[in-house]
């Protein structure tokens, strides 16, 4: 790895970090149904971000018209500020994208394929091919015929060829359909890297949670073509989440009435029969919490969070359509 993408790996996704995908009200109308309706969401540099929801939902319309494939009916998507709609190839040049399976010469080499494709735009580029196959795992592969990768192994080449012209962003829709277990394992980790390692967004296209859930710094719900939320993952949610806790104390009523008096928490329930009072509060409160009711004289026997998992949470939301 050179010193330029060592030092690239140090970027932190977030609010901070420049936009990089704007979409502005985009909407498909087809034959008089809309298909996509109104849908505006950013990405940001170095992030990788789900775009989530049901088997037509709506994901791979709205990935076509982001990458130009087909014409928007409304609104207009930005990358790097160029417009896909007014200044096209600047637009596009700064991405890479599979959108349906990559197609290669299954009789030459994946190096030569890669080497092929480099020649259609570019020169060819020795130092940028090994580090893209770095990227991807593909070292040992390099020198076999294509015809005989797994679909893992094809995936993860489309992703290295994406990834030649050096995109600051990366599209891919369901890259994990078909793959094992294993492959999907694989995916997931390459993924993490090529964000750190090359300082690009990813955008991902899923109608699995549980990949989405693993990879994603954030997720944009969509269904009947419509955003749902936007909802951040992982460590992010966490960090900015609500928790509901049930407490069992010694004094119940004493308890309600701290927790009444202040700001931080809010009672949703009590069972004096247990002397067990419920409530909910951003997760960085609760130490302040447990601090008050000390103070307060009430004895704490034992906190439970009560959990409600984000798989809930999408169900609620799309109406139980996702797959888990
Ligand atoms: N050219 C078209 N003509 C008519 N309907 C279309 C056309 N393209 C897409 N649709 C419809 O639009 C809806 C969204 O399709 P799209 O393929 O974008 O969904 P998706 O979320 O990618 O789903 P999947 O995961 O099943 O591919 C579907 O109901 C689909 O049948």
């Amino acid at each position: 790895m050179n010193q330029m993408t060592m030092k690239q790996q140090n970027v932190e996704p977030g609010k901070e970090a420049p936009l990089v995908l704007q979409m502005n009200g985009v909407s498909k109308i087809i034959k008089g149904k809309s298909i996509v309706d109104k849908l505006s969401f950013d990405i940001r540099k170095g992030e990788i971000v789900g775009l989530l929801g049901p088997n037509g939902a709506g994901k791979t319309t709205t990935i076509r018209m982001m990458t130009g494939l087909i014409r928007m009916s409304e609104g207009d998507v930005m990358i790097q500020g160029h417009s896909i709609r007014n200044d096209f190839k600047r637009a596009i040049a700064h991405i890479g994208a599979i959108i349906e399976n990559p197609e290669f010469y299954p009789y030459m080499t994946g190096l030569d394929n890669l080497k092929q494709y480099q020649r259609m735009t570019d020169e060819v580029n020795d130092e940028r091919i090994n580090e893209v196959v770095q990227l991807v795992g593909l070292q040992e592969a390099m020198n076999k015929k294509v015809k005989a990768y797994s679909l893992g192994m094809r995936q993860r080449l489309g992703i290295a060829q994406a990834l030649l012209q050096r995109p600051k962003l990366l599209i891919l829709d369901e890259p994990t359909n078909g793959l094992d277990p294993a492959g999907i394992r694989e995916m997931r980790e390459y993924m993490r890297t090529i964000a750190e390692v090359e300082g690009i967004s990813i955008l991902i296209s899923s109608h699995m949670l549980a990949e989405i859930e693993q990879i994603c710094h954030r997720a944009v719900v969509i269904q009947n073509g419509k955003l749902v939320t936007v909802t951040k993952l992982g460590e992010e949610q966490e960090a900015a989440a609500q928790v509901k806790l049930t407490i069992r104390v010694d004094l119940l009523q004493s308890a309600i009435d701290i927790v009444e008096g202040t700001e931080i928490a809010q009672l949703n329930g009590m069972d004096s029969t247990r002397a067990e009072l419920t409530v909910t509060l951003l997760d960085s409160n609760v130490p302040a919490l447990v601090t008050a009711l000390g103070i307060g004289g009430v004895g704490i026997y034992r906190i439970t969070e009560l959990k409600q998992s984000l798989e809930e949470d999408f169900l609620k939301w799309t109406g139980g359509n996702l797959i888990a």
